[in-house]
């Protein structure tokens, strides 16, 4: 479903609302929140939102399970390091424990940090037929998602929940959750938004297949919702303004 708002501001006060109202939702017939957070830019203001009144009230943070869709395998204190983002923008901010925190472990070689990272998945969702109850997804202007590179190898994994991989462009590896788990999770929804990535959602949302190009394209919950909230600049190139259900 397409949430389609003003500006960055109202997309991210009217997804705190959103994710707020999930948890309290969900809470009332389970015991605890399984949470990937992004990284990047984009979620800034939504974190420090609801690291704030009414949300930080609202919502039960000893309930709430965090992970983390991608890292820069760079150590935590390097301003790259989307952990140390989130720490810094809402988890240092809210009352949770060590416990319920699970940062990819970037003091480690990226592939062992993806090993290691897999085998706790699997310890949260021994099934493997369901997984996260929400995945928070940004997407750069040229399409990715977590680490979902255009033209890289880990848009072509089909078996491994995590994985990992030398990013040329900037110089750095990668760790990222695989589209076969997050297409498990309960509720997926992306937050993006300015003009920059008008091109980009275009050819996501309304264009022919082309995962090699566009890898948010691999997004597809098997069984989950799909959400995108996104502002009138990023949705600028869609032919379907209509919020509502989207391919
Ligand atoms: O490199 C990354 O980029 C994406 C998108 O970031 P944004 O600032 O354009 O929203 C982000 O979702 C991902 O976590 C990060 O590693």
């Amino acid at each position: 479903m397409l949430h389609i708002y003003k500006d960055a501001n109202e997309v991210s006060h009217q997804l705190a609302e959103w994710i707020t109202s999930l948890i309290e939702r969900t809470l009332q017939n389970q015991d605890g929140f399984t949470w990937v957070l992004t990284g990047g830019n984009s979620p800034k203001q939504l974190y420090e939102l609801l690291s704030t009144s009414p949300y930080r009230e609202r919502i039960q943070w000893e309930k709430l399970h965090f992970f983390w869709g991608d890292e820069r395998a760079v150590p935590f204190e390097d301003s790259r390091n989307n952990a140390r983002m989130t720490f810094e923008a809402l988890l240092n901010k809210v009352p949770v424990k060590k416990e319920q925190v699970h940062i990819m472990q970037t003091d480690l070689a990226a592939d062992a940090a993806a090993f290691a990272y897999e085998k706790i998945l699997h310890t949260y969702f021994p099934s493997g037929n369901q997984t996260f109850d929400l995945v928070l997804n940004g997407m750069g202007d040229d399409a990715h998602t977590l680490s979902l590179f255009p033209g890289s190898p880990a848009i072509k994994e089909q078996e491994a929940w995590v994985t990992s991989f030398w990013l040329e462009a900037q110089d750095m590896y990668r760790i990222t959750l695989t589209a076969p788990v997050v297409n498990l999770a309960k509720s997926v929804v992306f937050l993006t938004f300015g003009a920059n990535k008008a091109n980009a959602l275009q050819h996501v949302l309304e264009g022919p297949e082309n995962i090699e190009l566009y890898p948010s394209q691999l997004i597809q919950p098997q069984s989950g919702e799909l959400h995108w909230f996104v502002d009138e600049a990023a949705a600028g190139g869609l032919k379907d303004k209509t919020s509502g259900n989207q391919s």
